[in-house]
């Protein structure tokens, strides 16, 4: 009694049908602290031998399509596949969160903050010199969105606007939509991770403060009308209140002595920097004197960069 009949091809009633998609969407403040809880699982993991570190439990689903194109030793999203962070989707499998694409149109704001939320992000990874190849339409999703103006911090694409890699991309969305400690999960597995923040602080910072698609067109346009000339201007070096402790005045965006030549992940100076899962392994993706190359390293084993972050955890 009162069980409803099955239909006639089968198939059960609508209503069993509807709460098997049933989707639980979490509170925003439950989702923000389990954000904390994976940046502190994630900090506390640096302590730890390696084999017995807790895995870090990501809080919304990342994913990525991989084409094929890159090596696998030095791709940033296959680097977050074995890492167990990501996971791997096949070509015309959805995804329902946002799905980030140099096809989007729509830019990433934090008007997506909910999506992100409760059904992540995702990433196609393919080769920028291939994208003719890329079979785009085949990586469908619900949200397709393009990230705004923002400065490449890898090795393979340093100071180059917009080619940014899988976890640049990643991290970005995380701190336009308010959750800048999930940015930090992903880019603190890679030595140069915490440069694409000081490149990008600015710019990440505003953008985080819109509302909606149309005032991160504005914060983009005003940038790239002049403001970025200003605030060159405006930044003393040796300024040690400025907040940019790990910017390196020698180091000129897109300058001469880097490998930026090739843009599919294919150069020889381009590395898997960490691929032993350590965060300390040699930078060689520019002629810099081994003293450099040593005092940055020291300087980027230090957590300062993070401080914000671990003061916001504190707090
Ligand atoms: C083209 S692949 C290159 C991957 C690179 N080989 C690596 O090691 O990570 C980078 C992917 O990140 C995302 N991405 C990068 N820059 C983006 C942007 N400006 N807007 C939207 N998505 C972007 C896209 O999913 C893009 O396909």
């Amino acid at each position: 009694m009162g069980r409803k009949k099955p239909l006639r091809d089968g198939r059960p009633p609508a209503k069993h049908k509807e709460s098997r998609f049933k989707k639980t969407c979490k509170s925003l403040e439950t989702f923000t602290s389990e954000v904390h809880e994976a940046l502190d699982a994630s900090i506390q993991e640096d302590g730890k031998a390696e084999g017995s570190e807790a895995k870090v439990k990501f809080p919304c689903p990342l994913a990525m399509w991989d084409l094929g194109h890159c090596d696998p030793k030095r791709c940033t999203g296959r680097k977050l596949v074995r890492k167990d962070l990501v996971r791997t989707l096949r070509i015309n499998q959805r995804f329902n969160g946002l799905v980030l694409s140099p096809m989007g149109t729509l830019y990433v704001s934090p008007a997506d903050k909910q999506i992100v939320a409760d059904s992540g992000v995702a990433v196609i990874d393919c080769s920028w010199a291939k994208l003719d190849d890329t079979p785009f339409a085949k990586m469908r999703g619900g949200h397709p969105r393009l990230l705004p103006y923002l400065i490449a911090a890898n090795p393979v694409n340093y100071g180059r606007p917009c080619k940014l890699s899988c976890v640049e991309a990643f991290a970005a969305t995380f701190c336009i939509v308010g959750f800048p400690e999930l940015a930090t999960i992903l880019l603190r597995k890679f030595k140069w991770g915490k440069v694409f923040l000081e490149l990008n602080k600015g710019l990440l910072e505003k953008y985080s403060k819109c509302q909606d698609v149309e005032e991160v067109k504005k914060i983009e346009s005003d940038f790239l009308a002049g403001a970025h000339d200003e605030e060159t201007e405006d930044f003393d070096p040796f300024d040690v209140e400025s907040g940019r402790e790990f910017s390196n005045p020698n180091r000129v965006i897109a300058s001469k002595g880097m490998t930026c030549e090739d843009d599919d992940g294919t150069e020889e100076d381009e590395e898997d920097d960490d691929d032993d899962d350590s965060n300390d392994a040699t930078d060689k993706q520019e002629n810099r004197s081994e003293e450099e190359s040593e005092e940055e390293a020291a300087a980027a084993s230090k957590p300062v960069v993070w401080k914000g972050v671990k003061k916001k955890l504190r707090d």
